[in-house]
């Protein structure tokens, strides 16, 4: 469904001595199988909305190839936004119309008939929670409602893969739960292929299949989620022995299973592959050389030890501020090729993804 080499985009900001070029996306290979859904997760400012906007058709790359639903996308973008559906990080700009009338308009932008897109945009509107609100303007709508309109406009064309950019920020912990129930729905109920971008490692792990791990424009890892915990960090071993005199070999039979240990007082810490697996057989080692134990953790790894192992860095503390309006100078896009249906205010990739 996508298959990307070598995706570069350099963005050049400022002006005279302040001129600077931006590496946004720096060698990106991606390859989305159908049906998969895909995670890009990676801190602020990683590269993930650039990346999503090479894919969409919004962005021409400085350099690298990307064939999106079978089509290129530097010569077959209109096929291509014909093919997919994508949900902006900033959500649609709506026109003061009711949501119905909104989504009907967009659906006929993409060459539907009238009567068919009410069927689908009302279906979708069931299906959404949105049940009441067709007469509704999107102003007066709440942003978790805001927010699954937005995923009716990228669906009513039913396209067979879906681009979400960070679809819950900004949302309450219920309306979160409630968008991702939705979205897991798009691939179980209409056999949808999602990529979808993140910063939350609990919504990349509860959502995906696969995650794509980015980094200052670098994909640095991509597996699923357990074989991403299980390979980069291991699970967490916490001994506590019962006396000083046991912490010494307490630390040898850990770290016969465990890399790097690490004492403080009488805890002793390690992370091993498959805790399940060796932990019995440690506490029989360690109970046969009379070592008593106050007490034993395992923890699971987390995506932010995933991501601290591949960079050094935690993924919170790797947020970095994005180039805003603080004379960065305006945006290097390149003007889009033209496309058939120019639609006002919906969530297509012609207007969604303004920054
Ligand atoms: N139009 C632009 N002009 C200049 N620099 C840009 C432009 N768009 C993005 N950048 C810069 O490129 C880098 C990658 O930005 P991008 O928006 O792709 O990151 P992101 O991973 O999507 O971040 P976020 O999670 O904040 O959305 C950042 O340093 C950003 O400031």
């Amino acid at each position: 469904m996508i298959h990307a080499r070598g995706l570069v985009q350099t963005f050049h900001t400022g002006r005279g001595k302040e001129k600077k070029a931006v590496q946004a996306v720096d060698g990106v290979d991606i390859d989305v199988a159908e049906g998969e859904v895909v995670g890009f997760l990676g801190p602020n400012g990683a590269g993930k909305t650039t990346t999503l906007r090479i894919l969409t058709t919004l962005l021409r790359p400085t350099a690298g190839t990307a064939t999106v639903a079978g089509y290129d996308v530097a010569t077959q973008p209109v096929q291509v936004r014909r093919s997919i559906g994508y949900c902006s990080q900033v959500g649609s700009t709506f026109s003061g119309a009711y949501a119905g009338d909104e989504v009907v308009d967009h659906g006929m932008l993409y060459g539907m008939s009238r009567k068919d897109a009410v069927a689908k945009g009302q279906e979708l509107f069931d299906r959404l929670q949105l049940d009441g609100l067709w007469r509704r303007m999107p102003k007066n709508m709440s942003g978790g409602q805001k927010r699954r309109l937005d995923i009716v406009m990228g669906l009513i064309h039913s396209p067979s893969l879906v681009f979400l950019d960070e679809p819950t920020t900004g949302l309450d912990p219920q309306a979160r739960a409630n968008l991702w129930e939705h979205i897991a729905d798009l691939r179980t109920e209409q056999g949808a292929t999602v990529f979808l971008t993140t910063h939350y490692l609990d919504e990349a792990d509860a959502l995906a299949d696969r995650i794509v791990v980015i980094d200052r424009g670098r994909i640095v890892a991509s597996d699923t989620s357990d074989n991403l915990k299980a390979q980069v960090a291991g699970d967490l071993v916490v001994l506590e022995v019962s006396a000083d005199e046991h912490v010494a070999v307490a630390r040898d039979r850990l770290g016969s299973l465990a890399p790097d240990v690490t004492v403080e007082g009488r805890h002793v810490r390690g992370r091993v592959a498959r805790a399940g697996r060796v932990v019995p057989g440690l506490l029989r080692d360690l109970d046969a050389a009379g070592v008593a134990l106050d007490s034993i953790e395992v923890a699971r790894p987390t995506l932010d030890d995933v991501f601290l192992t591949l960079t050094g860095r935690s993924l919170r503390d790797a947020e970095a501020p994005a180039a805003g309006p603080d004379g960065d100078g305006p945006p290097a896009d390149v003007p889009l090729p033209a496309e058939p249906s120019p639609t006002p205010g919906a969530t297509s990739p012609t207007t969604g993804a303004a920054r």
